[in-house]
């Protein structure tokens, strides 16, 4: 089930193009690149799927490319059925400019076959030296090994760059029009909560709608959300999600009539929350047509701090189960819920859920343990790949539960996985190994329940955070590691001296001894921000393949040098891949800008 959304999904488009010379060439190639086209089909369709869980799904143009003609033609009927993405497949030469795709908003890359028979390498590179003569990037596509003319199987490494190239085309085509939902505004002075339209607007395509938080309170009193949706979810809350231990000084704890109360709330806000976000037919059929059309958003986030949590239930429920891939209408696909509004946060959850698929980790990147400052609390020696140090991620609020690391793959590996692979049991792990304490009155003196876990197991991931740079505009960080799992008597310690109401992440950046990755203490140093979003994967590389494609330029990555993949007209500003980035983003601006 795809969160509702309005507009269509976004379609791949194929577009075979061909020598034009008809009475002979022309003929004696129709087949074999149509052949090629509908193999590129095949292999897209039958790998990816869209968030949501649909079939990524192929429209091939009705005739090869041959000249300009055709090029019109196809453009014509990619727009109707609806194409965000671009592939070009050719295994012979054709005319550069006149068969080229020129729309400047749809990404594109163009696959030249490496054969000898016909030359589409090196029509390849004439089209490219096209596409960047005229100001408008593609990645290029050129197998290693030289294949045989008729050849329709893709090798390994051309399959590898055409599943990354489609996966973060449909990213930038997903979110284009729809809107990023900012309930509430700025929290506690993060600058990421400070919700930047035109950041939103120019790189994204992506509108911005403030709701203040008013609107929940009014929600809540005029009964605006499904009834019976909420005594199904209160009591699926009460069946699955434990009340953890009240940690709070005498003086502050409530009485459980009052907890009652906050659980009610808390349940009807994770409702109202969502149906701001995406709308609820329910809604409409009680009468409440613009609230049951909502906000069209793709992602969001909750102020939450200060003036609502002074007085309400803290949203740490609402954000938690939001994010995950399940609630009480089953498993689901996730939504992407930013805490304390860092909207530069949820840009990054965005992003890894787009790319992956999974429900995403929101957290604070709160602090490097070194190896002897460890030592020093606990006694305890760090080992194995926790060695050089560890960063606590920790924060109330948005963190996905499947990032309690319960579901497995098929070799009993712990990993954060697509909704419809989760199984029920895998879904009941994960809330199993969830408590809800109520929350510290301190920082939260409305109340509600914080989200408890640890993320019990070693997974590959890629924590990332877009940060705005006056002057220069956004910048991405990527940094690719793993989880770790600490032996509970160091565990406990570390967790005790800072907020132990609150789910943990243990964090082992990949080093490699320079620059921002020299070690541990180093990433932690670079990292541009309070907030980190973490992805299960090592997706750096896909990230930075995205990044290009909304120019927005990487400013520190430990991704190999061999899988950093950028549209061809990238190498036109220099060999130094870092400066050639912020020269080239620089240079084409930000896909929307006007
Ligand atoms: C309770 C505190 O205000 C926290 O929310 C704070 O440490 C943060 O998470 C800052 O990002
Ligand atoms: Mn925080």
């Amino acid at each position: 089930m795809a969160n509702r959304l309005i507009g269509e999904v976004p379609m791949v488009g194929i577009r075979p193009v061909i020598d034009g010379r008809e009475r002979g060439v022309r003929e004696s190639l129709e087949q074999q690149v149509m052949d090629l086209a509908k193999a590129a089909a095949t292999f897209i369709e039958s790998n990816l799927r869209l968030p949501g869980g649909e079939k990524v799904e192929c429209v091939i143009a009705d005739t090869c490319i041959g000249g300009v003609a055709e090029a019109a033609m196809c453009a014509a009927k990619f727009k109707k059925e609806g194409v965000g993405v671009s592939l070009t497949v050719t295994p012979c030469w054709c005319y550069g400019t006149e068969v080229m795709d020129t729309d400047p908003l749809i990404p594109k890359a163009v696959w030249g076959f490496n054969g000898t028979e016909r030359p589409g390498a090196v029509y390849l590179a004439a089209a490219l030296a096209g596409y960047t003569q005229k100001g408008l990037p593609a990645f290029g596509i050129y197998g290693r090994d030289v294949q045989d003319a008729g050849d329709t199987t893709i090798p390994d490494d051309v399959q590898e760059k055409i599943l990354r190239f489609i996966k973060a085309a449909l990213a930038v085509a997903q979110m284009s029009g729809k809107s990023y939902l900012s309930i509430g505004y700025s929290s506690m002075g993060i600058a990421g909560s400070m919700v930047n339209s035109d950041f939103f607007q120019d790189y994204l395509g992506i509108r911005t709608e403030f709701v203040d938080s008013t609107e929940i309170l009014r929600r809540i009193d005029e009964g605006i959300y499904d009834k019976d949706e909420f005594e199904k979810a209160l009591k699926w809350t009460k069946e699955n999600c434990k009340e953890g231990l009240d940690r709070n000084k005498p003086e502050v704890q409530v009485d459980h009539t009052r907890k009652e109360h906050e659980w009610e709330t808390v349940v009807k806000m994770t409702l109202i929350c969502r149906d701001m976000m995406i709308g609820n037919p329910k809604l409409i059929d009680m009468g409440y047509r613009e609230e049951g059309l909502g906000r069209n958003a793709i992602l969001g986030g909750f102020q939450g701090q200060r003036q609502w949590t002074d007085y309400q239930p803290n949203a740490d429920y609402t954000e938690a189960i939001l994010n995950s891939s399940f609630d009480w209408n089953g498993i689901r696909e996730a939504f992407v819920l930013a805490t304390e509004n860092d909207s530069l946060n949820g840009v990054v959850m965005l992003f890894g859920h787009l790319l992956t698929n999974t429900s995403q980790i929101f957290s604070d990147v709160r602090t490097y343990w070194s190896p002897d400052a460890v030592k020093r609390v606990t006694g305890k020696e760090l080992t194995g790949k926790t060695k050089d140090g560890i960063i606590h991620l920790i924060n109330s609020g948005s963190t996905t539960l499947d990032a309690t690391a319960q579901q497995r793959d098929i070799e009993g590996n712990p990993v954060m996985k697509p909704f419809w692979e989760i199984s029920e049991d895998e879904m009941q792990a994960c809330l199993k190994n969830t408590v809800w304490p109520p929350a510290d009155r301190e920082y939260f003196r409305g109340g509600g329940f914080s989200s408890l876990f640890k993320t019990a197991g070693e997974m590959p991931v890629t924590m990332s955070r877009i940060n705005l740079v006056k002057g220069q505009g956004p910048v991405l960080q990527i940094a690719e590691g793993w989880t770790v799992e600490l032996p509970d008597d160091i565990h406990e310690i570390l967790d005790e001296r800072t907020n132990p109401t609150w789910p943990t992440t243990w964090f082992v950046p990949r080093t490699n001894g320079t620059g921002a990755f020299k070690d541990v203490y180093s990433v932690m140093a670079n990292w541009g921000a309070n907030h980190g979003a973490i992805s299960y994967g090592h997706i750096g590389a896909d990230l930075i393949t995205l990044a290009s494609m909304l120019r927005i330029p990487v400013c520190m990555h430990n991704v190999d040098n061999d899988d950093i993949f950028r549209p061809s007209a990238w190498a036109s500003f220099g060999e130094d891949k870092e400066g050639a980035d912020y020269r080239a983003c620089n240079t084409y601006g930000p896909l929307y800008g006007i």
